[in-house]
Order: C-alpha cells, then structure tokens, then sequence
C-alpha cells in the first residue's frame, strides 16, 4: 500500500481552536445592537459554531440526524425493564415515522437516517429512490447483536474496528455540516455505563439508573451485573479494547461517525447519556474531537451528569429527558439555528446607527 493511499482507523484530528478567530467572532457578538452579553448562552452556542464551521456567517446546512441501532447480549442478564425484540420494532417505527425522533426530527426539518449497526432481526432493504423527506435505513449489520459482556468480550476487536470504518464511511456519504446523534438499542444504558465507570474510573453505582424504568430493586440487580462485567474485564484498560468489551455495535459504528464528523468539521449535536458515551470513547482516541460538539441536554439519567462533568460540556436544556433516540437533540436544533441567525443577521450598532453609550 502506498503512503497516499494509506487510511488509518483513526483519523489524526488537529485543534480548530484559533484565538484570533475567536477573537474576531466575540468582538461581532459585543459589536450587535444589545446590552452587552445579554444573549447570554446564545452568545456562547453561536461562538462554539462559528468556529467549528470557521465561519463569522455560519449557517447550518442539510442536517442529519442518524439513529445507530443494535442489540445487547447482556439483556440476557435482565439489565433493561424491556425485552430486545423493542430495538427492531422501533426502527420500524422510527421509518413509519411515528417516534418521537420521527416526528421532532420532521418538524425541523432535519433528514432522519436509521443504521442497523447490528439488530438481531433483519430488515428489508429500502427502494434506491424514496419520496423526499422520508427516513433512510442504512445496513450496515456487522453482527445480529453483542455477545454477553458478563461471559466474554462483547465484540471482537475485527468487528470494533469494522462498525467505526463503517461509521466513518457512512458520514463519508451524507451530505450537509450537521450531524445529530441518537441511538435505539435495548440494554444500551448499561454499555453507557460500563465505559463511563472504566474510561473515568467511576463506581459503577454511581453511574447506574433506570433507564427504560427498572424499579429500585431493578437498578440494584443491573449494578451487581455491571460490577461483574467491569470485574470479568478488570485488565482492559485502553479505549478501543474497552469499546469492544463492554461497547455496543451502534456505539462503536456511532464512534466512527463522531470521528469523521470531527474530521469534516460537521457540527456534532450530542444527545443523552449513551451518545455522550460513544463521545467520550471517540474523545479518548482523538480528544480535539470535543471541540465540535454541542450537547443538548442534560438526560434524567444519573451516569449522564458524571459524563457531562467527564466531558467539561454545559447542556442547552435541562428538561428530565430520558429517551434517547435523538429525541432531545432534534428538540434543541432549533437554538443552533437561532444562535447562527442571531450571528449572522443581528444589526450592529454602526450599521444601525444605535448609541453605544452606558452609563454603568
Ligand atoms: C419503547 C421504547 C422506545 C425507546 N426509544 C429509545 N429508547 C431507549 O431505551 C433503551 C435503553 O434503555 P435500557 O438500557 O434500559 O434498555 C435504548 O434503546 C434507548 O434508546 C427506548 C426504549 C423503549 C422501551
Ligand atoms: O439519556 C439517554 O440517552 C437515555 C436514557 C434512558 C434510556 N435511553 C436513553
């Protein structure tokens, strides 16, 4: 192989951090007809696109929200209040456009993308030509669900390595600078927590909830599972060993595509507590990867608050969201939209001819 043609699994990802550039945008911001930072976290939403775009005029095009579904062998292990047969039968519903990322992701006009990363069930592949609007499923099935994490590694490194080349690639094909995150997966809250408490040597308890609506006794059983789990990989130490340990197929396909976005500098909306994850994970193989995320909320989900607090992020919304699914990053698009506009198209006081006098 060649050198030019050498492509490695991780891509080496540069800082886009340039003072001068943020510099630039801040004095824009100071410049517009308001008292002085009274856009308050708008101000700060616009500046954090503004240079993950490197644009003072950023405007957000053809956004993609792409749901990463796949199965758990650890459900065997009664980890979720639900069975795993619900990861296939809401990918039916997330293309029939019935769930709430279906009809949030809609009223945004955000394009809605599906990827069986690895269902155990199998779909039928789609039409080549779809009505425009409609959902899109992508296959990309590596394997029909994990292994049981208790018993043995969740999936092999080959498979790891192939679900984030399969990530990547698909980024690859789809068009615009946004990229929204969201994820189907029955038992997923547990692979979120599990690379949580290893990756930032946390109590697994304390990263440990409900999820789907185990009851108290519930959370207790799924801890002791974890703590099982977290003791059979005790020596698994390194990011992308640990990915494949204790990780899902929808995580790590989902980490190649925070990855490639980060590459393309593509604005990446973060979602709950398992999104965050897959970040986190992709922030540990290349941290500057951090620098193009904004995080929608802040999940009911206990872990999600430590990981917030892992990742130095301050959420848009605080609203006791625990789905998942990309439900709260298709309900936040609409500030990064308005913090662009606010950016792009507010008045300075110059051109609008309005006293900067204070008498503070
Ligand atoms: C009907 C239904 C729709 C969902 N949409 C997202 N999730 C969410 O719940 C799952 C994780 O929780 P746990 O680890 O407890 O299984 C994921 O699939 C997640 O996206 C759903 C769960 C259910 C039951
Ligand atoms: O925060 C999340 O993403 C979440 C929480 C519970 C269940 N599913 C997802």
């Amino acid at each position: 192989m060649s050198d030019t043609s050498f492509s490695p699994l991780i891509p080496p990802i540069a800082s886009i951090d340039d003072a001068a550039f943020r510099h630039q945008v801040q004095q824009l911001l100071d410049n517009k007809t308001k008292p002085l930072g009274s856009l308050g976290l708008l101000e700060s939403l616009a500046l954090r696109i503004a240079c993950i775009l490197g644009s003072t005029q950023p405007r957000l095009v053809d956004p993609q929200m792409v749901v990463f579904a796949a199965d758990h062998g650890l459900v065997a292990q009664g980890v979720s209040a639900y069975p795993a047969d619900v990861t296939w039968q809401m990918v039916g519903n997330f293309l029939a456009g019935g769930a709430a990322v279906s009809v949030l992701s809609r009223q945004h006009g955000v394009a809605l993308n599906v990827v069986d990363c690895g269902v155990a069930r199998d779909f039928e592949p789609q039409a080549d030509a779809l009505p425009p609007g409609a959902p899109r499923l992508w296959l990309r099935k590596i394997a029909p669900g994990t292994q049981d994490s208790s018993l043995g590694p969740a999936m092999t490194m080959a498979q790891c390595e192939a679900a984030i080349a399969n990530g990547r690639a698909l980024l690859q094909a789809l068009p615009g600078n946004a990229l929204l995150l969201g994820e189907m997966g029955i038992g997923n809250t547990s692979s979120a927590s599990l690379l949580l408490a290893r990756l930032c040597n946390l109590d697994v308890e304390t990263v440990t909830g409900a999820g789907t609506g185990l009851s108290g006794e519930g959370v207790a059983r799924k801890a002791a599972v974890l703590r099982r789990v977290l003791a059979r990989h005790a020596d698994v130490q390194e990011p992308l060993a640990v990915l494949a340990a204790m990780g899902g197929l929808e995580v790590a396909t989902m980490v190649g595509a925070v990855l490639q976005a980060a590459l393309e500098r593509r604005v990446i909306v973060v979602d709950g507590f398992i999104t965050s994850a897959a970040v986190l994970v992709a922030s540990r193989l290349q941290p500057a990867v951090l620098e193009r995320c904004v995080y929608a909320h802040r999940s009911g989900e206990p872990g999600h608050s430590h990981l917030l607090a892992a990742l130095q992020a301050q959420p848009l919304l605080d609203w006791q969201l625990r789905l998942g699914e990309g439900s709260g990053a298709a309900l936040a698009w609409p500030l990064l939209e308005s913090a662009c506009a606010m950016l792009r198209d507010m008045a300075s006081f110059a051109s609008a001819g309005v006293s900067t006098q204070s008498n503070a």
